[in-house]
């Protein structure tokens, strides 16, 4: 699936189970690709579960789920090429107006061999079937960043909820103890028009992911603990923060994916419909949809 060559160009390798690439993965990550096949396909959802893949983490309400992603060796190519990158004098901006350290994965140059690819072709599938609800079906584009936690740099992260329809947190490394994740409830309230396709979010004017003060949705948080190589998959209204570092040093890739047709009509940051400007690359993930086509030949 993912392979990191020497020389440290990292690329998503399409396998199928079957192919020639597939032989060099580690039997977990094969059987894993035999299940994200299925799960692919709509006819098999229930043996699919039957499998156990992905692990769900909480009870039905939360719908937080545990599932392979990368290889140990891959996670330790990336954490190399992560520092190769922090170390150079590449201009870098922030993962996001929360976390001040950290690596933007456009600015690595990996989010179209690596991130598009992963979300078309593993995500996709797996979201549509787990939240079909929350625009699983129509990911479109992401944001993708690697969060760095270390002494001295960020140790936590506060509660808040993500500015994505869904996320994808993996645990890259490296040896660290502490920093696991919490997750409270989802942060709703009605949508102003209800006229939004799956779940609303709180009413804010917030045009970055909020900080929260201990909502009462945090009163009985699920304890989420990190294992290298692995993703946490959550709705990104679900309130979350990490605990603090305790030693070493802590990598994970978030992988914000977004749906334009759910936030072109409700924007999940501010529950209204977005005012929208122009912006390069994905942007925001949001789309200006063109009014129908009227064919006026056929009108006369
Ligand atoms: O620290 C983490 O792994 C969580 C990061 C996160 O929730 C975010 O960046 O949105
Ligand atoms: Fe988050």
């Amino acid at each position: 699936m993912i392979l990191a060559r020497p020389g440290s160009h990292l690329h998503f390798q399409e396998g199928n189970g079957g192919s020639g690439t597939s032989r060099d993965l580690p039997k977990a990550t094969q059987s894993h690709l035999l299940s994200v096949c299925l799960l692919s396909d709509p006819a098999q959802p229930r043996l699919c579960q039957q499998r156990g893949l992905p692990a769900a983490l909480s009870g039905e309400e939360k719908r937080i789920y545990r599932v392979p992603v990368f290889t140990a060796p891959f996670c330790q190519a990336l954490l190399e090429e992560l520092e190769h990158f922090e170390e150079s004098d590449m201009p870098k901006g922030r993962p996001n107006t929360m976390n001040n350290y950290g690596v933007l994965l456009d600015e690595l140059g990996l989010d179209e061999p690596l991130v598009t690819p992963l979300r078309e072709r593993f995500l996709q599938p797996l979201m549509a079937l787990l939240y079909p609800d929350c625009g699983g079906p129509w990911l479109d584009s992401h944001r993708a960043f690697v969060v760095k936690y270390a002494w001295g740099q960020d140790r936590e992260l506060g509660c808040h909820y993500d500015n994505s329809e869904l996320t994808l947190n993996v645990a890259l490394g490296k040896a660290f103890t502490g920093g696991a994740l919490y997750f409270g409830g989802l942060f709703q309230v009605s949508a102003p028009h209800g006229a939004r396709m799956g779940a609303a979010y709180l009413w804010v004017h917030r045009p970055e992911p909020c900080h929260l003060q201990a909502p009462a949705a945090l009163m009985q948080p699920l304890e989420v603990e990190h294992v290298v190589g692995q993703g946490v998959l959550h709705r990104g209204g679900q309130l979350h923060g990490a605990q603090a570092l305790g030693t070493g040093e802590r990598w994970n890739l978030v992988v914000w994916l977004r749906a334009s047709a759910v936030r072109n009509r409700l924007c999940p940051m501010c529950c209204r419909e977005p005012d929208l400007v122009d912006d390069e690359g994905f942007g925001d993930g949001f789309t200006r949809e063109e009014p129908p086509m009227v064919d006026v030949c056929a009108l006369t």
